[in-house]
Parts: structure tokens; C-alpha cells; sequence
């Protein structure tokens, strides 16, 4: 059996409540999973976790097999995380964040150059490449961000609300890159509020509700647990609600 690119197991955090509630999540490699669920369901947590970015309770997380929290640098580097809220330096263009994180990730001078030109081509930065970010739009600030998270050629992207603030020829654009990126192996995660891209871009849609998955499976599987031909978000709306009398 082949690796799961992401194997999450009894994973529990609180804040001042319960956020996370022993989630079990296995996400298959080269898959397109959406994470969807209300305002506040612990979406952002979760994927926080997998990034390293917040530590759990309880439970354990595995990103291709690595023990993200006894080998945090390994599991680091086949890892990209997209926050919603885009933190690029005002002061840099596009060209020379990009080249910065490469140097981060100690990719060198003349390598660290054609990967930032082959993403800025990519996503359409080219006519700011030059650019100081401290001007740009959301949108614009969220594709550098995005950019910036492919330079180290992760195996598994995960993105909080990508799409949000994007106009639709950038949220086109954002989509078709990780359409590219799934088609050649790449394994993404993201969140969504907006279910029709849910509907369209995702192999298998995972609910996630007051903590827990709730539901979980291809559209098909999903409308079957209904039981009627409905939409995405009738079927939402309907497993939501029964969360919601379980809990
Ligand atoms: N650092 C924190 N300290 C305290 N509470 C937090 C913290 N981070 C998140 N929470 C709380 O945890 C709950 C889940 O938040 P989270 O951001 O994970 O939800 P979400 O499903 O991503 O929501 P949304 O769709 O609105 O982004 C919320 O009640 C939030 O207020």
C-alpha cells in the first residue's frame, strides 16, 4: 500500500473549548481533498497542525509517512502552507521575494532565478514582477503568497480560502495551478466556503463540524448519505444540521 500523503489520527485541540475533537483524517497522495464546514468548525486548526504551525493536544500526524511532530524540518519541506491572511514584505517585488525564499531553502542564485520566473509566469505576475508588493491588491498578494509556497516543489499544498478576494480570471488562474500541480502527483488540501469549487476541483470532500468529520467522501458518496439528488449545498446544509442534533 502506497503512503498516504496525509495520515492524521485522534488529533484533539482546545482553546478555551474544544476546537478539534479526535479527528481521524487520511488524505490519499496525488488526491484533491476540500475541507468544508460553518464559520469556526475548526477548519484553520486542523490545518494549522499539519503545517507545524500550531501544536496539538493530543494525537498524531503523519505527511507522507514523517511523524510531523518528532521530524517538524522533514515534514517541513514536502509541506507549502497558503494562509488566507497573504504575508509578503511591502518592500520586495515579486522577483525578489520569490528569490528570497528560495534562498531560504537554499536553492542558489542562477536556480533560485528560473524558479521565480517560471512561477511568476505561471501566475500571471508578470506585468508586476517588478513591483514593490506594498502596493498590491489582496488578490495579487495572495498569488506572490502562493508562489512563494510552491518554491520548494512541496508534495503536499495545503491552502486556507485560496479563492477568497480573488476577481475570476486570478481565482482562474490560482485554479488551473493546482489542477496542474494535482495532474502531475502534487496532493492538495484546502478549505472552501465557496461549494461550487468544492463541487468542481475535488476528487473528495471532507465536512467538518464543531470539530469533528462529520461526512466524508465523493460527491456521489455524499448525496447517497442523503439519500436524494440534491446539491452540494443541500447536502451541506442537511449534514450540518444533523451534526449539529448529534452533538
Ligand atoms: N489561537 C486561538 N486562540 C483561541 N481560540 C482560537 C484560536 N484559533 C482559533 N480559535 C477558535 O477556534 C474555533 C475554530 O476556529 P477555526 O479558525 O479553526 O475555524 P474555521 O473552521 O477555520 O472557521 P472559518 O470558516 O470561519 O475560517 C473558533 O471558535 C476560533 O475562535
Amino acid at each position: 500500500m502506497t503512503v498516504p500523503a496525509l495520515a492524521i489520527s485522534r488529533l484533539t485541540k482546545s482553546f478555551d473549548r474544544p476546537v478539534v475533537v479526535d479527528l481521524d483524517l487520511t488524505i490519499r497522495a496525488g488526491e484533491f481533498y476540500a475541507l468544508l464546514g460553518p464559520n469556526g468548525a475548526g477548519k484553520t486548526t486542523i490545518l494549522r497542525m499539519v503545517a507545524g504551525l500550531l501544536r496539538p493536544d493530543a494525537g498524531d500526524i503523519a505527511i507522507f509517512g514523517i511523524d510531523a511532530q518528532r521530524d517538524p524540518v522533514a515534514a517541513k519541506r514536502v509541506v507549502a502552507w497558503v494562509s488566507d491572511e497573504p504575508m509578503v514584505y511591502d518592500r520586495l517585488t515579486p522577483m525578489e521575494y520569490l528569490e528570497f525564499v528560495a534562498g531560504l531553502w537554499q536553492i542558489d542564485g542562477r536556480a533560485a532565478q528560473a524558479k521565480a520566473n517560471e512561477l511568476i509566469d505561471w501566475l500571471g505576475l508578470r506585468p508586476h514582477a517588478n513591483d514593490l508588493c506594498g502596493g498590491f491588491s489582496k488578490g495579487m498578494l495572495q498569488k506572490v503568497a502562493l508562489a512563494g509556497a510552491l518554491v520548494h516543489d512541496p508534495q503536499l499544498i495545503i491552502l486556507d480560502e485560496p479563492l477568497t478576494g480573488l476577481d475570476a480570471g486570478s481565482a482562474r488562474q490560482v485554479k488551473d495551478v493546482l489542477l496542474d500541480k494535482v495532474r502531475s502527483g502534487v496532493t492538495v488540501i484546502m478549505t472552501t466556503h465557496i461549494l461550487e469549487v468544492a463541487e468542481r476541483m475535488a476528487e473528495r470532500i471532507g465536512v467538518i463540524s464543531q470539530g469533528r468529520l462529520i461526512a466524508e467522501g465523493t460527491l456521489a458518496d455524499l448525496r447517497a448519505r442523503i439519500g436524494r439528488e440534491s446539491s452540494l449545498e443541500d447536502i451541506f446544509l442537511d449534514l450540518v444540521a444533523a451534526g449539529a442534533e448529534v452533538a
